[in-house]
């Protein structure tokens, strides 16, 4: 009986829906200039629920996720000042708050946290399954109007950032999420056109044959 409730609260969520699958992933971009408004808190959990339909080796689940709204938010903005403004002691009250609009202008940030298996095939696999998990985010996200982008500053590795944090010993960040509103998405970078990154399976052997 609960299984069947699962089962319909499910497809409800999914008609839910408003962009297709090939809208969302062609559309999303990343999103670095945020208008402050606040994104609701509750909305995190819900994304991350369906997000973690991620495909993943052996079921793993290899990530766990920090997250930071609202009153956490401001109070991660402290750390973040700390490590992500260089000398920001020195700084005048304007030149900081200019310096600060990388983080102040989103409204949430997730860290995406993967254990460092001693295993290299598994600690690919899990990395490249988080990498899944962080996309399912940033397009459901994209799908509800919210912008994200995935960033990788140095400070994600510094062992004092990471004890801020509570990442443990054998565990990685690999992303500092942003999460906000925005006015205007960014016109999309290029990509390679798919004939230059496609090598039909054979084909050298036929052009050596045409030679
Ligand atoms: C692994 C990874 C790390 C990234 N790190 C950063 C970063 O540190 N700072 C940043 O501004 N964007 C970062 N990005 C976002 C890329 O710049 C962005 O995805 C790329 O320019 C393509 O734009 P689009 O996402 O709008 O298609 C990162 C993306 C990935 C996948």
């Amino acid at each position: 009986m609960r299984n069947r409730y699962l089962v319909q609260r499910r497809r409800l969520s999914v008609n839910e829906q408003a962009l297709s699958v090939r809208e969302a992933i062609v559309t999303r971009r990343s999103i670095k200039n945020f208008n402050g408004q606040p994104i609701e808190p509750e909305i995190i959990p819900e994304i991350i629920e369906d997000a973690v339909w991620a495909p993943n080796h052996g079921n793993r689940n290899p990530w766990r996720l920090i997250v930071a709204t609202d009153e956490q938010y401001e109070e991660l903005l402290d750390v973040l000042k700390e490590f992500g403004v260089a000398n920001w002691k020195q700084l005048s009250d304007e030149d900081l708050e200019k310096q600060m609009k990388k983080f102040s202008t989103a409204s949430a940030a997730v860290f995406v946290i993967v254990p460092e298996d001693v295993r290299q095939k598994e600690r690919m696999e899990d990395f490249a399954a988080a990498s899944i998990l962080i996309q399912n985010i940033q397009l459901l996200a994209w799908d509800k109007g919210i912008g994200t982008c995935w960033k990788t500053p140095p400070f994600i590795d510094n062992p004092k950032f990471r004890e801020r944090l509570g990442v443990e010993a054998g565990e990685r960040i690999i992303s500092m999420l942003q999460f906000g509103y925005f006015d205007t998405s960014p016109k999309a970078p290029p990509r390679k056109p798919v004939e230059e990154i496609i090598t039909y399976f054979g084909s050298s052997e036929d052009e050596e044959e045409e030679a």
